[in-house]
């Protein structure tokens, strides 16, 4: 795979009024060509340096930045802006200008010349297919201030990509919108970017955005990169705690650790009785393991929780559930489990 964008040991320092303070800290990251990235973390983890990183918005204190095969450094001012024409940006807020119908904005972002005051025909083409392709076919002719937020943030999408970018950088690009919305304006930025295998990053504080469209994910934190991978694979098994604190956030299992610490009856245990969590870390969970250990070990297994769902093609996620059997019974099936690659915890016991 041809890398697209290459940051090697790359650092950003600023200055501010209680000295230097790094942004970004030793920042080494390969984006391949075609991949879509989440970058994920709370805010002021980086994501938004990172993005600027990119398109040369911001420069690096140390490092070096390679985008589209040209080490930014090492640019002039042509070269850069030859490499920023294939970058297209969509921020949290729709950027249109108030005075042009939607079919010119877009249009003119899919003309040969982005100067251009009047866009050609073969571009007003274009961009009536794209709108098309965003649902906003009858509204070509109307002006942003006529659509709402989400309708603007899918002409802003048909925007990006107007162009034929080979990267596209997403800042909190469905932070304002609500789930549905967001969605639609997710799967749109993955239809067109498997269309043209353009480049995607993703910068968002939403893990659901992150599992739904993206392939690879890097989690920041204060500036630093604690984790990164395929994005089933690091949510499956994250190891980084900031990771943890996403994927917690976003399954209902953490529930019950608030009913432990909180002595809810829910949770008292009989004795014999075993409180275990169950991760699947494999990718494949098609033997009905609950069932088989159930009959195999001659114990019961009473689920409490559940929460699998499909990341990419994958099934990610676990069951919490009470085991009650012989000591001996729930030790060996908690060895065939984890001779199975699943992750199991005991989270209490009587
Ligand atoms: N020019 C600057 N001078 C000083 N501090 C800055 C500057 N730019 C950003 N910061 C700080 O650097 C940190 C990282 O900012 P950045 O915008 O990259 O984070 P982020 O992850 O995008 O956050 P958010 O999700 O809140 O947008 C933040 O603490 C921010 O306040």
């Amino acid at each position: 795979m041809v890398d697209a964008i290459v940051f090697s040991s790359v650092t950003k320092t600023v200055l501010t009024a209680d000295g230097p303070k790094s942004l970004i800290k030793d920042v080494n990251l390969n984006f391949e060509a075609g991949g879509i990235y989440g970058i994920i973390g709370l805010g002021g983890a980086g994501k938004t340096t990172l993005l600027k990183l990119v398109d040369h918005t911001l420069t690096p204190t140390s490092g070096t930045i390679s985008v589209l095969g040209q080490d930014l450094g090492a640019l002039d001012d042509r070269g850069l802006a030859a490499v920023q024409a294939q970058i297209s940006k969509v921020g949290v807020f729709p950027d249109f200008d108030p005075d042009r119908t939607i079919l010119e904005s877009v249009a003119i972002a899919a003309g040969e010349d982005p100067e251009a005051h009047e866009p050609d025909e073969k571009a007003r083409a274009k961009a009536f297919r794209l709108l098309r392709e965003v649902s906003l076919r009858s509204q070509k002719d109307t002006y942003p201030a006529q659509l709402s937020g989400g309708e603007l943030q899918r002409a802003a999408v048909a925007k990006a990509f107007a162009s034929d970018p080979r990267i596209v950088l997403l800042d909190e690009a469905t932070a304002a919108q609500d789930h549905l919305e967001s969605l639609d304006i997710l799967r749109l930025v993955q239809q067109f970017a498997h269309e043209s295998n353009a480049t995607v990053l993703l910068a968002t504080h939403e893990i659901s955005a992150v599992k739904e469209i993206c392939d690879h994910i890097v989690v920041l934190d204060r500036g630093l990169v604690v984790e990164e991978g395929v994005t089933h694979a690091v949510l499956a098994d994250p190891q980084a705690a900031q990771t943890r604190i996403f994927t917690q956030s976003a399954s209902s299992l953490g529930k019950v650790q608030t009913l432990l610490d909180g002595h809810d009856p829910v949770v008292d245990l009989r004795p014999g009785q075993k409180l275990i969590s169950l991760r699947y870390v494999h990718e494949d969970v098609s033997e009905p393991l609950v069932s088989l250990v159930t009959r195999k070990f001659g114990i019961d297994v009473n689920i409490m929780l559940a929460d699998v769902q499909i990341v990419g093609k994958y099934p990610i996620g676990g069951i919490v559930a009470v085991f009650e059997g012989p000591e001996r019974n729930i030790r060996d099936a908690i060895a065939f489990l984890r001779s199975k690659k699943v992750r199991v915890e005991v989270l209490a016991e009587n």
